[in-house]
């Protein structure tokens, strides 16, 4: 008999939760091999997601049961684990499915010893219900095991931004972000597109983030023949707003430091109406290739790709030579977490201190790279202000030519000019403020005279 979808998503989880893989790999990896239908794809990702979100919550949950939880074989107290994230958050999953499925996985891999364990632990959570968090002090370890974040991701939050926001932060992160998908104009108009989806049974609005967005509410993208033919690309509204804030005009020349996998490069090219060029690097041709596999499907043939490190990158170009330039730089990918939940797990402080120095040494090295009436965006997927406003602000003190571009700010969607993560080196946008990913974007140039000078 085949494996079920929760033994697949235990065999993930094992993987993942102690030997330190990446979590959409494997999952990419395990839909690609299996036949699972449409619906077990969905439940497959959301038990995998949903579990390894929640860890720190679970294993709290799981020490209530069982005294010597250090003792259990990893897939053991994954199994239970996963078992407690159907039985405390998942509706649709009856108790008793899932307290069977558990048992008979335990019985495929275990002991008869391990198969009474499993059902016992979970019967006794089923009748005496899953712990309060309520009287746990202090408040930091209580919010780092409610939301399952360490702790000192959680003090760093604190500092950062207040208790109040840090926790709204970090149970933001355990629901999901809004489905959006950008329409290539080339190909269609937004509206013809939002019609002929909501024909199909879709249910979709426009997104207040960019014009070539919409939000789908309701059905699988993946599956609709818009997606095939290069009409639609999934991105994250966040993501779109770097190409709105751009302000492409045909016929530009275009450089895009850190591309792959090429959701921003392509927005940018269709942007061009396929005139001008993008230029679009990264560090590995493994990962360009992903660039220029994007660009055939959507018939983009604006784009041209190299493996480069973006560090190295005055050695190929003269100064000034880009009329716009997108720093979409590799980041600790705070703003992420609901879609990839190890980074929460693995990244540590040192990581962020050293993701900062290469984007700084980025900054610096492209920077110059820029025309004189040009625009450069500079963009992470990260919440920590070290990789964000307080590096910008870092930037432009040590030297006397850019500045922040201050259009940037009355050219931003209305409702995110007012929105709480404005600051003066660019907007902060928070994965609890719009239903989105977290994501900072700035946007620099060099200093206009003014009339005093
Ligand atoms: C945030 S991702 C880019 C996402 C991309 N802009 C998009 O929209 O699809 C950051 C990228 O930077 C790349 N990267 C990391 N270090 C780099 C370096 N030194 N030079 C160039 N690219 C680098 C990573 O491989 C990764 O693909």
């Amino acid at each position: 008999m085949s494996k079920t979808v929760r033994a697949h998503a235990l065999d993930v989880l094992v993987k993942v939760g102690d030997n330190g893989a990446f979590s959409h790999l494997l999952i990419d990896q395990t839909l690609k091999n299996n036949a699972l239908d449409i619906r077990d794809q969905g439940l497959f990702t959301e038990l995998v997601y949903g579990t390894l979100n929640r860890k720190l919550t679970l294993a709290y949950d799981l020490d209530q049961f069982v005294k010597k939880t250090g003792k259990l074989q990893s897939w053991v107290k994954w199994l239970l684990y996963l078992s407690f994230y159907q039985l405390k958050y998942l509706d649709k999953v009856p108790d008793h499915a899932v307290v069977n499925e558990a048992v008979e996985i335990a019985k495929k891999r275990g002991h008869q010893g391990i198969v009474k364990l499993v059902n016992g632990v979970l019967r006794q959570a089923l009748r005496q219900g899953f712990p309060s968090y309520e009287t746990i002090e202090p408040v930091t370890k209580r919010l780092s095991i409610e939301t399952s974040t360490p702790e000192w991701l959680m003090e760093r939050w604190i500092d950062s931004y207040g208790l109040e926001k840090a926790e709204k932060i970090a149970t933001a992160q355990l629901i999901k972000a809004d489905k959006a998908v950008r329409v290539n104009l080339l190909k269609m108009t937004r509206e013809d597109v939002k019609q002929q989806l909501i024909e199909d049974g879709f249910e979709v609005e426009a997104s207040p983030f960019s014009s070539k967005g919409l939000i789908i509410n309701a059905g699988n993208i993946l599956k609709h023949p818009f997606f095939d033919e290069g009409i639609v690309t999934i991105q994250d509204q966040t993501s779109m707003l770097v190409g709105e804030m751009m302000a492409v005009e045909k016929d530009q020349v275009i450089l895009d430091s850190c591309s792959a996998p090429g959701g921003k490069t392509t927005d940018l090219a269709e942007r061009l109406s396929n005139t001008g060029r993008v230029y679009s690097y990264d560090l590995h041709e493994k990962k360009t290739t992903l660039v220029d596999k994007k660009a055939a499907q959507l018939g983009l043939i604006n784009i041209k790709t190299k493996a480069m490190d973006a560090r190295e990158l005055d050695q190929l170009f003269e100064v000034k030579t880009f009329d716009r330039i997108l720093i979409d730089a590799p980041c600790s990918g705070f703003g992420v977490i609901r879609t990839k939940p190890d980074i929460k797990y693995t990244k540590t402080s040192e990581d962020v201190l050293n993701l900062s120095m290469i984007q700084f040494d980025m900054l610096n090295t492209i920077m110059p790279l820029l025309k004189e009436d040009g625009k450069l965006i500079y963009s992470t997927c990260t919440i920590d202000p070290t990789e964000n406003e307080a590096l910008i602000a870092e930037f432009l003190s040590g030297q006397t030519r850019y500045e922040v571009d201050p259009t940037f700010f009355t050219e931003l969607p209305a409702f995110l000019q007012q929105s709480v993560g404005v600051t003066p080196f660019g907007l902060q946008i928070f994965p609890d403020d719009f239903h989105t990913d977290g994501f900072f974007l700035t946007r620099l140039q060099y200093k206009q005279a003014t009339d005093e000078t």
